[in-house]
């Protein structure tokens, strides 16, 4: 299992990923899409992603904007695994045409 990450270990990586904001014991986004075909487009790839990882995002879908929250849950709070499905969102957003807010 992931250890937890530090602190500073977050805020740290956290630097390398604009958009993205810690939430106690998880770190989120909000993504603005062209279209709600778009939006969903997105969900569906960090789907494939996320099974592929054995690391799944809560997702609310609202038309084009989507918010995401990563936690490990097995932990009880932030490991390496959110870190890294928070840049495959983003990649995955940048594909999609779509920006994070904030
Ligand atoms: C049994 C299965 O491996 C676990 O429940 C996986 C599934 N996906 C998961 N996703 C997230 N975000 N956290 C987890 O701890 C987690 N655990």
């Amino acid at each position: 299992m992931s250890r937890l990450l530090t602190d500073d270990e977050v805020t740290r990586q956290l630097a390398e990923l604009p958009g993205w904001s810690r939430a106690g014991s998880a770190i989120v986004a909000t993504v603005e899409a062209p279209d709600f075909p778009a939006a969903v487009r997105l969900v569906v790839a960090v789907a494939e992603d996320a099974e592929q990882m054995n690391h799944h995002p809560d997702i609310d879908i609202r038309w084009r904007t989507t918010r995401w929250l990563l936690t490990t849950h097995d932990a009880g709070g932030l490991t390496q695994l959110d870190i890294e499905l928070a840049h495959r969102i983003s990649q995955a957003a940048r594909a999609e045409g779509a920006s994070l807010r904030g």
